[in-house]
């Protein structure tokens, strides 16, 4: 069961003809922090992704997502770990004004032919607030402890 908070922002979906009859995307468990996607593939034409390529997967979905805030998709360590299937560009970006079928970019780096079945879940996503910063350029950036150090600079 899902507890979610009475103040919950609201995800408009819309099943496009291809999707209607999968489930949507819902939480698993009372605390999950995603919903998993699933394949919008043709019924009895699954989608075979060899090892070293990639797909673009159909979810059949497109979303509402109010203004400040995101959907992010990412990849499922079960198939990650099982499988080496994961998202190319992960995170993935849906922004809150693309009204296009939200579509999961997956990889293959496994060693063996990778199946998708109509319906499998083949990715999640996670609803999250996002925040635009304005952009103000300046002559010089100010000062820090750190400076420029990075890529390892305090050490292992
Ligand atoms: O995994 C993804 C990533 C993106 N999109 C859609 C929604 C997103 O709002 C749009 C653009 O994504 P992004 O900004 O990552 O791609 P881009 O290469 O910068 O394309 P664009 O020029 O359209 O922004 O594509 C997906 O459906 N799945
Ligand atoms: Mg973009």
């Amino acid at each position: 069961m899902t507890i979610q908070a009475p103040s919950s922002p609201v995800l408009n979906v819309l099943r496009l003809p291809h999707g209607q009859d999968l489930d949507l995307p819902a939480y698993e468990t009372s605390g999950a922090a995603g919903m998993d996607l699933r394949a919008a593939v043709t019924d009895g034409e699954p989608l075979t992704i060899a090892p070293g390529k990639r797909a673009l997967v159909p979810t059949g979905l497109v979303f509402e997502i109010p203004a400040g805030f995101e959907v992010q998709i990412r990849p499922r360590s079960g198939l990650a770990f099982k499988n080496g299937i994961t998202c190319l560009n992960t995170p993935g970006t849906i922004d809150s004004d693309y009204r296009g079928e939200v579509k999961v970019l997956l990889i293959n780096l496994g060693d063996e032919d990778f199946v998708i079945a109509r319906g499998m879940r083949i990715a999640q996503m996670v609803f999250a607030p996002v925040v635009q910063a304005q952009v103000v350029e300046v002559s010089e950036a100010s000062a820090t402890a750190r400076g420029a150090g990075g890529f390892g600079s305090t050490g292992v």
